[in-house]
């Protein structure tokens, strides 16, 4: 399923759960893209700005699952590959990090995207959704650590008796 596959991913890009990523230098003082980096230094890698990084993406603030289906690439305005939806997972392409990167990189990645692509096609196969209040998810971020929406949502599930029709009864 590439395009759930695709709203998971741009999802996570929009809202990681982890925000930072952790690091500490090595014993050694070194040189980083020009800056001295002192030996023993802890690094607050913003996670979040990276993958909202305009250099990176086109149209970085908006909700657009396509740009991780297209090849070649007009959304994203870049050349590069983005057709393989299972490539990004934080191993070869930094612009793209939610589950961190390198040898401390999440090791529940997987089983995480297993169950969310799971549990988000069963919820939205079986479920009609209406969301209190309104038609319109309310997307204000909490300034949290692991940045939740700043209103709780609240939804009703609305039983789908034959999950293959296309509006719930
Ligand atoms: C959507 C779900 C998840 C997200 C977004 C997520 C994200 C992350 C991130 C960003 C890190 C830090 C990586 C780094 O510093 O490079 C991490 C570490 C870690 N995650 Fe996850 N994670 C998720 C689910 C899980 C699950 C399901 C498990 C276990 C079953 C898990 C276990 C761990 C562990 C043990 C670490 C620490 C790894 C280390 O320090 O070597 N995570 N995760």
């Amino acid at each position: 399923m590439p395009y759930l596959q695709s709203c998971v991913k741009e999802v996570l890009r929009l809202h990681p759960p982890a925000p930072f990523a952790l690091r500490q230098s090595s014993d050694q003082d070194c040189k980083i893209n020009g800056y001295d980096v002192k030996a023993h230094t802890r690094t607050l890698i913003n996670v979040y700005a990276i993958m909202r990084d305009p250099q990176s993406w086109v149209n970085p603030e908006e909700y657009i699952p396509e740009r991780f289906l297209v090849s070649g690439d007009e959304i994203n305005g870049r050349d590069d590959d983005y057709e393989d939806v299972n490539k990004m997972d934080g191993g070869d392409d930094f612009r793209y990090i939610p589950f961190g990167f390198g040898r401390r990189g999440c090791p529940g990645s997987s089983l995480a995207l297993t169950v969310i692509h799971v549990t988000i096609g069963a919820l939205i196969q079986c479920f009609e959704w209406k969301i209190n209040g309104g038609d319109k998810v309310n997307m204000e971020e909490g300034s949290s650590f692991s940045v939740g929406l700043a209103k709780p949502l609240v939804c009703y599930p609305v039983a789908c008796f034959n999950p293959f029709e296309e509006v719930c009864n």
